[in-house]
């Protein structure tokens, strides 16, 4: 099989390690040595704490990092509303949230090429409040030109997790730079500035937003031992790359812009925010390349639950249950005997969001899952595989079978129960009317009582 593997082309340098403790200089020396914040830290370089948890948060789960810098972030203006293209109504009307037990599909969302990352976002489905760090969000992404020069963004809402469908994203952030394909992902963590621009013209893509308080971590491996599934070694965090601050009356002006309780502000500085030339820390942007997921399934009978194909998961209070899990269905062997091998019939307790990057989705077979569309079944909303798919999967002659080839489908799967915006439901004009009648309305029953039994 063995799934595609991307290089690193040599202009990006790399820190590989899930959240391990990191050094990044950009200048050799430019870290203090043997403490954080000495009177005159190296080169006349402020030094800045970056705090992704409470200060207080257990050891394990505590993200920090000590960034050295030319100038604070602190130095610029006041922040005042992001002038916005579209009236308040049509926004409200695109953020409203509806509950429902539908389940729910969505043909290719369309590239909107007039906008830049700052404006690819529309919400699809949210639940929980942002300003109490509760919930997630999932939207849809799309641009079609580069952030404005001296421009950075950045998110209080909570971390992103960037899942491309299409298109290149060269991400400049404070903490250094990142090539993110599709295939890839991307963590962006709350607060970190960056600027995207598309080396290979238009993007789109998904992202899940965690609201929640904490952070994506890797899955517990129980029982498959110490190595499997997302090795940490396979994660990549940028080393530090720093432009020169200019200073002055002749600097040019920087926009800084903030998605704050997710409205858009922007604040003015004369220096440019990727001026941080060393960083010390866990807390930092990174990537992973989803074809060095080590696929584990079942080599006897039955289809596992889907929780082996965990890449992150951002944990509740509750042990075992996800705020969210970012789970995958990568091209892997199937080898089950006398099994129905897709998905089963279910209904679950918690939201199953799917995308899917590229190929063929295998419980959807009959088609209308295509890439970059999506589904979203709910909570207890009742699902599984199409009649086409039960049908093959029930007539077909066992033998060992490679699923997923040349495919990349995944799931945003939640405790909480998520509304379907306006956006989502109306504005994108992509929802399938006719999903349960090409999916399960033609299923007939199969049902034969032995003879006698009635
Ligand atoms: O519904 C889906 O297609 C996602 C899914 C896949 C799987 O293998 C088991 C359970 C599940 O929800
Ligand atoms: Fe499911």
């Amino acid at each position: 099989m063995p799934t595609t593997k991307f290089t690193t082309p040599e202009r990006y340098q790399y820190h590989n390690g899930f959240l391990a403790y990191h050094e990044s200089e950009a200048v050799p020396g430019s870290l203090p040595l043997g403490a954080n914040s000495p009177q005159k830290p190296p080169y006349g370089l402020y030094a800045e704490k970056f705090s992704g948890t409470a200060f207080t948060a257990p050891r394990q789960e505590n993200l920090q990092s000590w960034l050295y810098r030319i100038l604070p972030a602190s130095a610029h203006a006041p922040f005042k509303p992001y002038t916005s293209t579209r009236s308040a109504e049509d926004e409200a009307q695109d953020h409203i949230v509806h509950q429902l037990p539908n389940q729910l599909r969505w043909d290719p969302f369309d590239v909107d090429e007039s906008v830049d990352w700052v404006r690819a976002r529309n919400v699809v489905a949210r639940a929980g409040e942002i300003a109490l760090k509760t919930g997630i969000s999932i939207s849809i992404y799309t641009a079609g030109r580069d952030m404005d020069e001296n421009t950075a963004f950045y998110s209080a809402d909570g971390d992103f997790l960037i899942v491309p469908q299409h298109g290149v994203m060269d991400i400049q952030s404070e903490m250094g730079r990142l090539l993110v394909r599709p295939n890839e992902i991307c963590v962006m963590p709350r607060g970190v500035r960056y600027r995207v621009t598309l080396p290979e013209g238009p993007i789109r893509g998904y992202i899940l937003e965690l609201h929640e308080a904490g952070h994506l971590e890797l899955p517990e491996l129980g029982p498959i031992g110490s190595n499997g599934l997302a090795n940490a070694r396979d994660f990549q965090a940028p080393r530090a790359a720093f432009e020169e601050a200019t200073t002055g009356t002749t600097a040019a002006p920087w926009n800084v812009i903030a998605k704050f309780n997710d409205r858009l502000f922007v604040a003015q500085q004369n220096h440019t925010p990727f001026d941080v030339v060393a960083w010390h820390g866990r807390y930092y942007p990174y990537k992973y390349d989803l074809g060095r997921f080590n696929t584990i399934g079942s080599i006897s009978f039955d289809h596992p639950d889907p929780s082996i194909f965990t890449v992150l998961t951002a944990p509740s209070s509750r042990p075992g249950t996800a705020v969210a899990d970012f789970v995958i269905f990568p091209p892997r062997w199937l080898v089950q005997e006398d099994t129905f091998r897709p998905p089963w019939y279910h209904r679950n307790t918690m939201s199953e969001f799917m995308g899917l990057i590229h190929g063929d989705y295998d419980a959807k077979i009959g088609g209308g899952f295509k890439p970059a569309g999506a589904s979203l079944h709910n909570i207890m909303s009742a699902h599984g595989p199409d009649r086409e798919t039960f049908e093959a999967a029930t007539d077909a002659r066992l033998g060992p079978q490679m699923v997923g080839q040349g495919s990349m489908a995944f799931m945003f799967e939640s405790c909480y129960m998520v509304g379907v915006t306006g956006w989502g439901l109306e504005t994108c004009r992509k929802v399938q009317e006719n999903y349960n009648a090409d999916s399960w309305e033609s299923l007939r029953p199969r049902f034969k009582a032995p003879s006698g039994s009635l």
